[in-house]
C-alpha cells in the first residue's frame, strides 16, 4: 500500500475489507411492494428472471402477506409460480405468519422471511402486533421450515430509528437480532427502514449487535433517505458485515414508513465494491439492464447514480 500510496494512487487497504460480499437483492419485493401502481405480473417475472441472470445470488421476489396491507404483492404465488428459477439462487419470500408460509410452500419457496422490528410502534403499523406477538407469531414459522428443511432469513426493522418514535436503543436492536438467531434464522438483515442511519449511529448499533450475534449471519439493509447508505455501508463492511441488501435502480419504501425513500441502489452498491475490489459475482451492465427495464415499465428516471452516469441508453430515454 505505501508503494502506491508513493505512486500518488488509490490509497486504501483491502486487507479491511472482505474478499467477497453476497448481494440480497429486494427490489422485487422492498421495490414494489410500494409503488402507486401495481406492477404486472409479467413485469414482476421479467425483472426477477434479468437480476438472477445478472449473476446476483439472492433475489427476494414478493411476499405472502395480506392483500388488503399490501395489494401490490397480491400475485405472489404466481409470481413464484412464472420466474425461472436458476440453479444456485435463492428467492426468499416474506411470510409474516402461517397462513403466509404455509402460501409460500406450496409455491415451493425454497426460503422465507420473517420481519420485525425494533421499534413497538412501527410493529404495530407493519404487521398489526407488539414486538413480542410477533415473535410469538414467528415462532412456528420457523419449526415448520425447519421441519421443511426451508431457510428461514430474520429482518429487524428500524434498526436507526423509527418514524413513530424517533431513536431506537441499540441494545433493543441487539435483543431483537438475538431473539431471532435463537429461533434459528440463519442470517438477520438489520433494515435502516427510513433511512436515517449515519456511519457514527451504524458503528454503535452493528458494535451492540455483533456482542449477541455473529457478525457472520448479520446483514445490513439500508434506504437512502438522507444519502448516508453507501457510508453505512462501507463502515459494516470494516465492521465485518459480508452481506448487503440493495435494490436495482434504488426501488424501494415501506408502505407503513412515510416519507422513506428506496433502498440503496443495486447498482451503486456493486460499483463501490467492485471499486474496493471486492468480488460480488454481479454483472453491473446486466444489473443496469434491469434497472433500466423497471424503470421504463414505472415511467421514472432510476435513483441510481452509477446508473446515471453509466447507463447512456437509459439516459437518453427518460
Ligand atoms: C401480518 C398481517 C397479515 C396481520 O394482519 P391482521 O389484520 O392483524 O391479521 P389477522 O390474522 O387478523 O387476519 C386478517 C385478515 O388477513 C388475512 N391474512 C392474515 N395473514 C395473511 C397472510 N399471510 N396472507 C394473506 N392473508 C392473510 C386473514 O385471512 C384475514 O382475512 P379476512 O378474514 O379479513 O378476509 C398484516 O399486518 C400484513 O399483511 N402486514 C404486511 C405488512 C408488510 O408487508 N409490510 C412491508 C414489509 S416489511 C418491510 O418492508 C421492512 C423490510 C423487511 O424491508 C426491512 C426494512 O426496510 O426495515
Amino acid at each position: 500500500m505505501l508503494q502506491r500510496l508513493a505512486r500518488g494512487t488509490r490509497a486504501f487497504s483491502t486487507a479491511q475489507y472482505p474478499r467477497y460480499v453476497k448481494i440480497v437483492e429486494v427490489g422485487p419485493r422492498d421495490g414494489l411492494q410500494n409503488e402507486k401502481s401495481v406492477v404486472s405480473t409479467a413485469d414482476k417475472v421479467t425483472l426477477i428472471n434479468m437480476l438472477s441472470d445478472a449473476g446476483l445470488p439472492v433475489v427476494e421476489a414478493t411476499s405472502f402477506v395480506s392483500p388488503k396491507w399490501v395489494p401490490q404483492m397480491g400475485d405472489n404465488s404466481e409470481v413464484m409460480k412464472q420466474i425461472k428459477r436458476k440453479e444456485g439462487v435463492y428467492y426468499p419470500v416474506l411470510t409474516p405468519n402461517l397462513m403466509g408460509f404455509d402460501a409460500a410452500v406450496k409455491v415451493n419457496a425454497q426460503e422465507v422471511a420473517i420481519f420485525g422490528a425494533a421499534s413497538e410502534s412501527f410493529s404495530r403499523k407493519n404487521i398489526n402486533c407488539s414486538i413480542e406477538e410477533s415473535l410469538e407469531r414467528f415462532q412456528p414459522v420457523c419449526e415448520k421450515a425447519k421441519s421443511l428443511g426451508i431457510r428461514v432469513r430474520g429482518y429487524v426493522s428500524c434498526v436507526l430509528g423509527c418514524p413513530y418514535e424517533g431513536p431506537i436503543d441499540p441494545a433493543t436492536v441487539a435483543k431483537v437480532a438475538k431473539t431471532l438467531l435463537e429461533m434459528g434464522c440463519y442470517e438477520i438483515s438489520l433494515g435502516d427502514t427510513i433511512g436515517i442511519g449515519t456511519p457514527g449511529s451504524t458503528l454503535e448499533m452493528l458494535r451492540a449487535t455483533k456482542e449477541v450475534v455473529p457478525v457472520e449471519q448479520l446483514a445490513v439493509h439500508f434506504h437512502d433517505t438522507y444519502g448516508q447508505a453507501l457510508a453505512n455501508i462501507l463502515v459494516a463492511l470494516q465492521e465485518g458485515v459480508t452481506v448487503v441488501d440493495s435494490a436495482v435502480a434504488g426501488l424501494g419504501g415501506c408502505p407503513y414508513a412515510k416519507g422513506a425513500s428506496g433502498n440503496v441502489a443495486t447498482e451503486d452498491v456493486v460499483y463501490m465494491l467492485h471499486g474496493l475490489g471486492i468480488e460480488t459475482g454481479v454483472d453491473l451492465a446486466k444489473v443496469m439492464e434491469a434497472g433500466s427495464f423497471i424503470s421504463s415499465v414505472l415511467n421514472r428516471p432510476t435513483s441510481s447514480k452509477a446508473a446515471r452516469a453509466l447507463y447512456k441508453p437509459l439516459a437518453s430515454k427518460l
